[in-house]
């Protein structure tokens, strides 16, 4: 349970230990690291308030890769938005580490679908350190952190080429590796691979999957598709159509095997299916 004693905001920068992608300093809370806690999202627009996502209750476990899945509209982007602190809820609140969120920081980096997400004017290298330097990390340390990071990626021969000379799977690898290099309490994903082919798309799945199992992180993705939810995620979040609101947690076995994940995909393909109410979840979770 998050504590009830809200501590100070957590923006300050988090420079990261070598190695240490998102872990607990000794004496840290060790759970939950995120908790959405009620929240409802709305924007104003002409038509008055829109409400995105409603009374939204998630606690985001250390390490645990929980996957965001709901139909087009059901304010899952929103959600990360006001997780990254871009987006501020009309109601409840969310908390990292038990501080609120009141801004954006370092310490939930975002990761979106865009290929031109990295800053054109600077090369891979300088991206990738770029959040160490604003994070008051020193120069030598911040670029022996991206090559590290570029090396994790495959991206060592890379590092002094500018983002428009790398291919969409390449310009992803770089932003992972620099959303990662500022060591983030959470890592947030917007669809981050919808964008590339097919067997880039695989491939970015696992090699993402390698780098957690290499140095655990927790992460909140964002997904329409059912099968990367189940290959990404340790659970999934369904969310219910517009305005969103989590319909069902899904766990997916650590050793799930291709029977476990197909079983897995009909149970969200029903889920997901329009017109499917509690009436039905409440057969599925008893089935
Ligand atoms: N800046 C905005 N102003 C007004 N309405 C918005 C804004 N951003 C999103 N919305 C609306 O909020 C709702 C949720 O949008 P959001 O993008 O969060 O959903 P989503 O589940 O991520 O959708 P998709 O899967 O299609 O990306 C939608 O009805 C959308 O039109």
């Amino acid at each position: 349970m998050a504590p009830s004693v809200e501590a100070a905001p957590s923006t300050a920068p988090h420079v990261p230990a070598a190695g240490a992608w998102g872990t607990a300093a000794p004496g840290e809370p060790r759970a939950p690291v995120i908790a959405i806690q009620g929240v409802t999202l709305r924007y104003p627009t002409s038509r008055g308030l829109l409400t995105a996502c409603e009374d939204i209750d998630i606690a985001l476990r250390q390490h645990e890769r929980l996957v965001l899945l709901g139909p087009s509209g059901c304010g899952k982007s929103s959600l990360l938005a006001a997780v990254a602190g871009f987006l501020r809820p009309a109601a409840g609140r969310i908390l990292v580490d038990g501080a609120p969120v009141r801004r954006p920081g370092p310490d939930r980096m975002m990761v979106f679908q865009e290929f031109d997400q990295l800053l054109p004017w600077k090369t891979v290298r300088a991206n990738v350190a770029y959040p160490l330097l604003l994070a008051g990390v020193a120069r030598d340390q911040a670029t022996a952190r991206a090559d590290a990071l570029l090396a994790k990626v495959g991206l060592a021969g890379f590092a002094d080429a500018y983002p428009h000379t790398l291919s969409g799977g390449m310009k992803m690898r770089a932003a992972i590796a620099r959303a990662l290099a500022a060591a983030p309490r959470v890592l947030l994903m917007d669809e981050p691979f919808a964008a590339l082919d097919a067997l880039t798309r695989r491939r970015m799945q696992e090699e993402l999957l390698l780098l957690w199992r290499e140095q655990p992180f927790s992460l909140i993705f964002v997904t329409h598709s059912i099968e990367e939810a189940t290959l990404v995620g340790s659970r999934v979040l369904v969310l219910s159509a517009h305005p969103g609101r989590v319909r069902m947690a899904v766990d997916v076995p650590p050793d799930a095997d291709p029977t476990v994940h197909a079983l897995l995909h009909e149970r969200l393909r029903t889920l997901l299916l329009p017109g499917v109410g509690h009436a039905t979840e409440e057969k599925l979770l008893h089935a």
